[in-house]
């Protein structure tokens, strides 16, 4: 079958592995993106950016300092923003600005993944209409600041004000302490001159909680810092270096009343305020970017697998059999253990994210018609995807990086930045364990509304089923049957633990704990129901995508859900067993297939992530490159070093010659 990324020239062993290819890379790599045409339209651009001489890169990022890095992706987030920005859809803007920027920020990231939103979904019709044709068209760039110094998780208690004066009908923002400076907003620091900034309202002293302003921070002229404002850069970080994170202080800084976000929440002229429909329609540019992180981030763990597989497939080192050729590592169980359950993972959280997308999509439309029942589920869905899938995919990124072994630990591999801005997802957006809770919180009402025989929605409809026992390895040889029995498992954990978590609650407010303490006491236990309920959202999409796939990949997506449950079971063992309702016996027989679905995958390995359809400029890693010529081209990385531009460094010349020079001298 065709493997299209096959070139003369290539690295012979990565030929040889997508000549062994049994399915049509480009109709899986059109099935993940959604249609031909959006494939061709990814690959049209990768090839427009790679030829913009605006976007040539004379050394690689990594080798400039961070001051550089900035000003070179600014430069070309011009270029995309003035040059581009008609070329391209809104919705082939993240992968326009992948290839040409990378993934370590740009000055519009939070304009457009949570100032644009916030203003979308929360400013009323006179303030959207003043300023959204202001933003979309770039004459003013905007960011989300809401986390201070002090408090970032917990909203209710931000410290930073907007105080009504009826007099003057103006909001007085105010930063009270040192603690309630907001801290590390991305593009804060230096390149918005606007921001939505969450304080706590009052009026008449009395404190209706966070809520979102629009506030000008710097001159629109001589981008100077406004009267009363003071901003700057948080410094460097793990990752995300060429985002500006910042902080900000406002002292006593007056906006106009209209300059609240008044979609929803409203305050009148005289002061009078009217909540909206749902309390917290306050936080959507929040669940905005959980429901749109998790494609996102799947995305990271596909570049770190692609990457891991393709050098697995050139590089030789040791023996399987005495005497036989050095073996492509690829062949080693314990890499294809480390390396295809990410393939896996990649695939089900892209298409898990595809999924949520569309569920937000028709979230939105029911706030716009006055409705808000479909934003709880949404918002335990996207909390728990939100944590389990930035936290596997750290996990994968460093396994990925591990099997890759001395070179992986290079800046040239690409996967040291792909973990650092992987693992920032856990912690922004709501840190993960919080975020579990959130979810857990919509499961014991889903316990409680099961029990009481009410009506479920779709994603907890598991928990008003009955269990049967578990048919793990007894539904005979049928692929179909097995795929069955262990989703009709997961569910039964998924209730299981729930259930429990749900018990240990009440069992310790029965003893005569108030519920919050009970909830501390057992919040373990919640999100590990969180997890599975999240890890059975994600199995059941994949299943779905599966089902709905044409003939010509079922094969390959069947042969990959198979390795992806069998993995994500012997994962979950701990839980299956625990209740009695796997024994053993299953756990065995599901490591047997899983040690099988290796050995399936493996002729397919190289073609599944080149399906991913990720160019060599976007991947950025010499170790990934789609031609597996990977020893001249790190030789070649490692030139441009700034310490090789001169023989003898000033640093040797200055310490180190002396030193030795002195020491001899003693002799
Ligand atoms: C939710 C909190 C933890 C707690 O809030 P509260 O104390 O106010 O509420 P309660 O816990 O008491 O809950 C009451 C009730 O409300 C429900 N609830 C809570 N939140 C929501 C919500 N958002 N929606 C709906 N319902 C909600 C809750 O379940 C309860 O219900 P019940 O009473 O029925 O049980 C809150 O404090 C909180 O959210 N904390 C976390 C703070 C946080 O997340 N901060 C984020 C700051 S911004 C940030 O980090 C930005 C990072 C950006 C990085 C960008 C990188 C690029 C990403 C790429 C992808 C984006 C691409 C976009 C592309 C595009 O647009 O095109
Ligand atoms: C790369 C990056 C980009 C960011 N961008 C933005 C941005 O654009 N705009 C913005 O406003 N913010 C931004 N942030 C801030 C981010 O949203 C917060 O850091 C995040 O929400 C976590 O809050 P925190 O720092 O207060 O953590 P903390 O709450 O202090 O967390 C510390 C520990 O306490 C635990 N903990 C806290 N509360 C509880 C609880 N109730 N139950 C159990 N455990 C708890 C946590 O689990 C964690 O282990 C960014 C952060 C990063 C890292």
């Amino acid at each position: 079958m065709p493997n299209r990324c096959i070139r003369p020239g290539d690295n012979p062993d990565l030929t040889k592995e997508r000549e062994t290819c049994t399915f049509d890379t480009d109709e899986l790599a059109a099935n993940l993106y959604g249609s031909r045409r959006n494939l061709e339209r990814r690959r049209e651009i990768s090839q427009k950016v790679s030829a913009d001489p605006d976007f040539a890169d004379p050394i690689p990022h990594e080798f400039l300092s961070r001051e550089k890095a900035v000003d070179a992706t600014a430069k070309k987030s011009k270029v995309i923003f003035q040059k581009w920005k008609n070329l391209v859809k809104p919705e082939e803007m993240p992968h326009l600005v992948n290839e040409a920027v990378g993934i370590q920020g740009f000055p519009l990231a939070l304009h457009h993944a949570m100032f644009l939103p916030s203003l979308n979904s929360q400013a009323d019709d006179d303030l959207a209409a003043e300023i959204l044709p202001r933003a979309k068209a770039y004459e003013i760039i905007g960011t989300y600041a809401q986390t201070e110094m002090g408090h970032g998780t917990n909203l209710r208690e931000l410290e930073t004000t907007a105080t009504y004066d009826k007099t003057t009908q103006e909001f007085v923002i105010n930063t009270p302490t040192r603690k309630a400076m907001k801290w590390w907003p991305g593009n804060l620091g230096k390149m918005s001159n606007y921001a939505v900034v969450c304080c706590q309202l009052i009026i008449d002293g009395k404190n209706l909680g966070p809520h979102n302003f629009l506030v000008q921070l710097r001159c629109e002229k001589t981008h100077e810092p406004l009267p009363g404002i003071t901003v700057g850069d948080i410094g460097p970080k793990i990752a995300y270096n060429t985002t500006d994170n910042g902080f900000l202080a406002l002292d006593n800084v007056r906006i106009p009343r209209r300059q609240m976000l008044m979609k929803h929440a409203k305050v009148s002229p005289d002061g009078t305020y009217t909540p909206p429909i749902h309390a917290k329609l306050n936080y959507g540019a929040m669940v905005h970017v959980r429901a749109h992180m998790i494609y996102s981030h799947g995305h990271l763990l596909a570049r770190a697998a692609a990457v891991a597989t393709r050098y697995s497939a050139v590089r030789r080192q040791g023996r399987i059999e005495n005497g036989g050729p050095e073996v492509q590592i690829l062949d080693y169980q314990t890499q294809q253990h480390r390396i295809f359950p990410q393939i896996a993972r990649a695939y089900a959280i892209l298409f898990a994210g595809q999924e949520v997308r569309d569920q937000y999509a028709k979230t939105l439309e029911g706030i716009a018609n006055g409705q808000a029942d479909l934003l709880p589920d949404l918002h335990a869905l996207t909390s728990g995807l939100k944590s389990v899938v930035t936290f596997m995919g750290g996990l994968g990124i460093e396994q990925c990086r591990m099997s890759c072994g001395g070179h992986g630990y290079s800046d040239a591999s690409g996967l040291p930045k792909l973990y650092g801005v992987q693992i920032g997802g856990c912690t922004y957006e709501g840190e993960n364990m919080v975020m579990l809770q959130q979810t857990a919180r919509y499961l014991m009402k889903g316990v409680k509304w099961a029990e009481q025989g009410k009506s479920l929605s779709p994603s907890i409809a598991y928990l008003g089923k009955k269990s049967g026992k578990s048919l793990i390895g007894l539904k005979g040889g049928d692929i179909t049957r097995e795929h069955e029995a262990i989703l009709e498992t997961l569910e039964h954990t998924a209730r299981r633990l729930a259930i429990d978590a749900s018990q240990l609650w009440e069992k310790r407010i029965k003893g005569g704990e108030c519920k919050e303490r009970a909830w501390n006491g057992v919040t373990v236990e919640m999100n590990r129901a969180s997890r599975v309920y999240t890890r059975l959202f994600m199995a059941r999409s994949f299943h779905r995508r599966l089902l709905s796939s044409p003939s010509s990949i079922r094969s390959v997506l069947s042969d990959l859900f198979s390795l992806y449950l069998h993995y994500e079971c012997v994962d979950m063992a701990q839980h299956l067993l625990e209740d009695g309702h796997c024994n053993g016996g299953q756990i065995q027989y599901l490591k047997k297939r899983l040690y099988e679905d290796l050995t399936t995958l493996r002729p397919n390995a190289v073609s599944l992530v080149d399906s991913f359809e990720i160019s060599d400029r976007e991947l950025n890693s010499v170790l990934g490159r789609r031609d597996g010529n990977v020893y001249e081209a790190l030789f070649q990385w490692a030139k441009q070093s700034e310490l090789n531009y001169t023989d003898v460094l000033p640093a040797v010349k200055n310490y180190m010659m002396p030193m030795m020079e002195e020491n001899r001298s003693k002799l």
